[in-house]
C-alpha cells in the first residue's frame, strides 16, 4: 500500500519558559510576521505549544490564522479523581488539536515510561487530537543504537493508538536537547530513515509524519530534508522571528 502523502510541519514548544504576558507578546509578533506571507500557511502545516495555563487564550488568539494549538502533556484518562491532570477530552473541548506525549524531560524527571506515553497517545487520538510523540536515544553513539533504542518507544505508541489515527514523531536525541547545536545531519537522517521503515509504522493506516527537535532553529532544514517532514523548536524559536525564519525554510525548500 503506497504511504498517504505527508504535508512538512514545523513547530515550536515554549516548554515552562515564558510568563503568560510574554506568550501574549509572542503570539501576537508571530500573527504580525504570518501576516506578510499568508500563504505559508497553505504549504506547511504549523503549530505552536505554550503551557497549560496559557492555551486557551493562545488558541483564542490563533483562531481564523490554521496555526495549530497544542499542549505539553495529557492524562489517560478523560475525567475523574485525577486531581492536577489534565484531560484529553477538556483539551479537545477547547480547541487543542495536537497532544506532546512523551517529552526527554517528562521521561526523566517525572519518570514517565513508555507505557504512560503510549496510553497518553492512545487518549489523545481517541479525542480527535494528534499525538505528538517525543522519541529519542539518551546517549550520543551509534545509529543502531538509537534505532534500537527508538524502536520500543515507536512500537508501544504504534500498538497502542489507533490505527487509522494521524501520529507526530518526534525525533529528539535527548543529549541534543537544550544543547549548542542539534545532532548531525547525515546521523539524524539515517536514524529516521529506519524509523520510517519499523514494521509498525510502515503497515499502517494514518499518517505518520516525523520531526527533528533538539537544538533546532533557522538554517537546519536544508540538511534534514530528505529525512525529515520537519522541525519541532525549542530555544531557537523562541524569538518570533526566528521561528518565522524556520518556517520560510521548511515552506521554500525543494
Ligand atoms: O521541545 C523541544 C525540544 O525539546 C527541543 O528543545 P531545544 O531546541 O531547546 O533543545
Amino acid at each position: 500500500m503506497p504511504s498517504p502523502p505527508r504535508r512538512r510541519i514545523v513547530g515550536v514548544s515554549t516548554k515552562m519558559y515564558f510568563s503568560a504576558a510574554r506568550t501574549k507578546a509572542y503570539i501576537a509578533e508571530l500573527l504580525q510576521h504570518l501576516s506578510k506571507s499568508p500563504k505559508i500557511l497553505d504549504q506547511i502545516d504549523i503549530f505552536v505549544i505554550p503551557d497549560h495555563i496559557t492555551l486557551t487564550s493562545v488558541i483564542a488568539q490563533l483562531e481564523g490564522s490554521k496555526v495549530m494549538t497544542g499542549a505539553q502533556d495529557a492524562f489517560y484518562e478523560d475525567s475523574g479523581a485525577y486531581t492536577g491532570e489534565v484531560s484529553p477530552c477538556v483539551l479537545a473541548e477547547v480547541g487543542c488539536r495536537i497532544v506532546e506525549v512523551g517529552h526527554a524531560e517528562r521521561r526523566r524527571i517525572f519518570g514517565e515510561m513508555d507505557e504512560d506515553v503510549a496510553k497518553k497517545a492512545r487518549s489523545a487520538a481517541r479525542n480527535g487530537m494528534i499525538p505528538l510523540v517525543c522519541i529519542g536515544e539518551r546517549t550520543k553513539g551509534e545509529v543502531s543504537i538509537a534505532v534500537d533504542e527508538c524502536r520500543t518507544q515507536v512500537e508501544n505508541v504504534m500498538a497502542a493508538v489507533a490505527d487509522d489515527a494521524e501520529v507526530i514523531l518526534a525525533y529528539e536525541p535527548v543529549w541534543a536537547i537544550g544543547a549548542a547545536e542539534p545532532a548531525g545531519a547525515g546521523y539524524v537522517v539515517s536514524v529516521v530513515k529506519e524509523i520510517r521503515a519499523l514494521d509498525c509504522v510502515q503497515m499502517r493506516e494514518g499518517v505518520t509524519r516525523v520531526l527533528y527537535g533538539g537544538s533546532a532553529g533557522p538554517g537546519l532544514f536544508e540538511r534534514l530534508k530528505e529525512g525529515v517532514d520537519g522541525l519541532f523548536l525549542g530555544r531557537f524559536g523562541h524569538d518570533p522571528a526566528q521561528f518565522y525564519k524556520t518556517m520560510q525554510e521548511i515552506a521554500s525548500a525543494q
